[in-house]
């Protein structure tokens, strides 16, 4: 990948505090509203459309995460989208579970119509958004979806969709992360397995990129550095943690690199993949 992209980039993130504004499922969202602490941002978990007026003329970023649904979130998340074309919010749409659900699958679409800038979710719920076939349990990605041809097929899904919708871009995390972005895709490799097995990992992900976004990074640079940023934090867990690392201390390592990374001026020379222009 371009080093020099990587490193003027790397001095960039995480210098910021970006009011972040979340609506979200409340099995994660704690450690969402830290993990935007622990990288320099300003969290607010909101979902009463009755403030969002207020609220939307002072934050800088929104976070759509569809974890639980029902009928009102359904309409929070609907009108935060709606807010933040208005105040041309950067907006992230986590698509947590479109695996399960016909019904979230449609407000999926729904919410693509108000061009956000990232869709994101695990290999196996893009490869259902994509309307492919997917392995995926619950909210968890499926081995059998993360396989070199599964993810080449998911890859060339996400481009055909990118001419469908050009205002936005596409993540699908796992083992192997697939970014499709304009006319470019990223492969990128850095993590640990253990970064599957916490709940809240890829939600904390979503809420690191919109962050990015709402510090003025590029669409790009957000996914690039979000995600590669939180996974080399998962290999340093893994390496602080010792062997075998219960799923606690993990996690407080995790955690822990969160907030201390980003202080490391050169952490971005851990960045592992590869990008094609399609
Ligand atoms: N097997 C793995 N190896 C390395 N990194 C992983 C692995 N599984 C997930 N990750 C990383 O963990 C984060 C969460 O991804 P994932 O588990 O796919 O999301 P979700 O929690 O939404 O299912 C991403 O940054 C992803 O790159
Ligand atoms: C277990 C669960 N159920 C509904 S949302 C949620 C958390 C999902 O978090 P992540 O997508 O980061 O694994
Ligand atoms: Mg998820």
């Amino acid at each position: 990948m371009d080093t020099q992209f990587l490193e003027k980039r790397a001095k960039k993130v995480f210098k910021e505090s970006p009011l972040v504004h979340c609506v979200t499922n409340e099995i994660t969202c704690e450690s969402m509203a830290n993990a935007l602490l622990y990288v320099n941002s300003k969290p607010i978990m909101a979902d009463d459309p009755r403030e969002f007026q207020e609220l939307f003329s002072q934050t800088d970023a929104l976070l759509l995460n569809l974890g639980h649904l029902s009928p009102d979130r359904e309409k929070q998340l609907m009108a935060a989208s709606e807010y933040a074309n208005q105040f041309n919010t950067p907006t992230v749409i986590d698509v947590v579970g479109v695996s399960v659900s016909s019904l979230r699958k449609k407000l999926a679409f729904e919410l693509l119509k108000n061009k956000p800038q990232v869709v994101k979710g695990n290999t196996s719920e893009m490869k259902k958004f994509c309307g492919l076939s997917s392995h995926g349990r619950g909210v968890d990605g499926h081995v059998l979806d993360q396989g070199k041809e599964s993810l080449q097929e998911l890859a060339e899904a996400l481009q055909e969709l990118v001419k469908t919708y050009p205002d936005t871009s596409f993540l699908a995390t796992g083992a192997v992360d697939v970014i499709v972005t304009g006319d470019k895709t990223y492969l990128l490799s850095n993590g640990v397995p253990e970064l599957d097995k916490r709940t809240g990992t890829g939600d904390m992900v979503g809420a690191i990129i919109a962050a990015l976004l709402g510090q003025g990074e590029t669409v790009e640079s957000s996914l690039v550095m979000a995600v590669s940023y939180f996974n080399i934090c998962g290999e340093l867990a893994k390496e602080l943690g010792g062997s075998p690392i219960g799923m606690e201390d993990f996690n407080y390592h995790l955690m822990n690199e969160l907030s201390l990374l980003h202080e490391q001026e050169n952490w971005w020379q851990s960045i592992k993949g590869e990008k094609t222009n399609d």
